[in-house]
């Protein structure tokens, strides 16, 4: 889950991108890149880092124009402190294009060699974003027959996108000269919405990852890209939309909702916040069920994700809501880290506990999910050491038993302290007196209590049911293997890697 952005505007944009991408920081914290387009020339600046540590001034003055695409980073394919994998991506052929991807390709490797020995092109990084960005180039100059770009041909690209590409996608595209394209996957795992702004001078228009991002620059919100969808917004302001999938099935990613989304955001017509209060109601109900005779003093949220949930959960339970943990706001999200060491030494660095709250007291802590147990380990010891005497957890989301192959980085079920260890063991291994999960139905309920229409979602984390049908157990066995050297080689490189890159297209004159 990376965060991407794109705008066409009457006005300069590079003000509007970096503010976006501010907004959508929570979905990457390794790197972030900005891309304008002006007259027939891009700009672009991007480089491993906090959007805040990326961006200069000098940086800033060189991004000129009226439309341009971001995207902050965190990976799921290639080297997490590769700063050439940052996005977005450039190639000068056709026409001259960027973009930036949120999601991950299931079939990259196939790809690869396909693009190198069929269509004639050159990968130069281990980034499926850069695969994607090859295929549509080559979808796009067989779809132009040489010619200048038209909507046809780009939305035929789209559809050989659909065609040639597996896995989970949601993109933004700089077409030079022409207009930003925006696209999802068929199935609509990751999110994609846009909105508009009515201006004196016309309308502007705003794709984003989240609509928490139109909200803070000014737009109004218009609906999501439809899985498989393509949404063209001319450099001219004018909005062509054309479904270019065959069988499109919404689909979106149930962890979207745990946790990757800020809570203030809207996906596929779900208030996430909306969606994390039911969460909290059911494990309320079950809580209920499972421990009749436990006498809870005090129910307390581990920041930030699971507040809403918590809070509904106290109230549900008739129970005082305190924050017994205080967060450090300085220090970014764990779970999206690289590296076990640095995510192990991040929690308690973030959190620290009021004494106050846990000194004496039966506690029932809520998260929003146990991945690897990273946090919830640290917490809970952290709850004794200030004097709790029995240690309740409760997790608004399910087990996560399988590797994510759609844009979370879990590609090793080693990691997941839920796949092999049972229920028991897990409350064991992470030092709690009793432990509660939410069961996989209700998570889809409360999604659906918001949002009736959704029929189906992405859950294989939680099911091991891959949407797009083409991950085979072998595929899986090639990406542990690699998850797991990746995940090594990460360690390694902590800290690794600040350069900053501007790469093929004139920037920074004054860098
Ligand atoms: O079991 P784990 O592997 O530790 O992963 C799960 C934890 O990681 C996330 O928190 P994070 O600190 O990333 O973000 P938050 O502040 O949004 O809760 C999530 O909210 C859980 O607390
Ligand atoms: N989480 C994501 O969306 C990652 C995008 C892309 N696969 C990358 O690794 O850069
Ligand atoms: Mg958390």
């Amino acid at each position: 889950m990376c965060g991407i952005i794109g705008v066409v505007a009457h006005q300069p944009v590079n003000q509007l991108l970096y503010d976006g991408l501010m907004v959508l920081q929570h979905r990457g914290q390794d790197a972030a890149g900005i891309a304008t387009g002006s007259d027939d020339r891009f700009y672009m600046h991007k480089g491993p880092g906090l959007v805040r540590d990326v961006f200069r001034t000098r940086n800033m003055r060189s991004l000129v124009g009226n439309w341009g695409i971001g995207h902050v980073r965190y990976p799921t394919a290639g080297d997490a402190c590769n700063p050439a994998e940052a996005q977005p991506f450039y190639v000068n052929s056709p026409f001259g294009l960027l973009l930036a991807h949120n999601g991950n390709l299931t079939n990259g490797e196939a790809l690869k060699r396909e693009i190198f020995e069929t269509d004639l092109r050159h990968i130069n990084t281990n980034s499926d974003s850069e695969i994607l960005l090859n295929v549509f180039a080559h979808e796009l100059a067989a779809a132009s027959k040489g010619a200048r770009p038209d909507d046809e041909a780009v939305f035929a690209a789209v559809r050989g996108v659909h065609r040639r590409c597996r896995g989970a996608y949601a993109v933004v595209v700089m077409i030079a000269g022409y207009g930003l394209l925006a696209f999802r996957d068929p199935y609509g795992i990751r999110p994609l919405v846009f909105g508009r702004n009515d201006t004196s001078s016309g309308t502007e228009w705003l794709v984003a990852s989240e609509s928490v991002a139109l909200d803070t620059l000014g737009f109004r919100l218009v609906r999501d890209v439809a899985p498989g969808e393509a949404i063209l917004f001319g450099i001219d302001g004018t909005m062509r939309a054309r479904q270019c999938a065959d069988e499109p099935v919404l689909a979106p990613c149930l962890f979207e909702f745990v946790y990757l989304a800020r809570p203030d955001s809207v996906i596929d017509g779900v208030s996430v916040y909306e969606a994390r209060v039911k969460m909290g109601e059911y494990l309320a109900e079950r809580f209920r069920t499972r421990y009749p005779h436990a006498r809870i003093d005090v129910v307390i949220p581990i920041p930030d994700s699971s507040r809403p949930a918590a809070l509904e959960m106290a109230t549900r339970l008739g129970l005082p809501y305190r924050e017994g943990f205080v967060k450090n706001r300085y220090i970014g999200r764990t779970f999206i880290m690289p590296g076990q060491t640095v995510r192990k030494n991040s929690v308690r660095k973030k959190l620290n506990a009021v004494h106050q709250e846990f000194r004496g007291k039966r506690v029932l802590l809520v998260d929003d999910s146990i991945v690897r147990g990273t946090t919830s380990r640290e917490i809970i010891q952290m709850a004794r050491d200030a004097g709790a005497v029995e240690v309740f957890l409760a997790s608004a989301a399910p087990p996560v038993l399988y590797a994510n192959v759609y844009g979370i980085d879990m590609p090793s079920r080693r990691e997941l302290i839920a796949a092999y260890c049972d229920e028991e063991e897990v409350r064991r291994q992470i030092g709690a007196d009793g432990l509660l999960y939410q069961e996989l139905e209700d998570l889809k309920r409360a999604i659906q209590s918001v949002n009736p229409s959704i029929q189906r979602f992405e859950s294989s984390c939680f099911d091991g049911c891959y949407i797009t049908g083409d991950v085979t157990p072998e595929y899986l066995e090639r990406i542990e293997r690699r998850g797991e050297d990746s995940v090594a080689s990460r360690e390694g490189e902590e800290g690794a890697g600040a350069a900053q890159l501007d790469l093929n297209l004139p920037l920074d004159q004054d860098a």
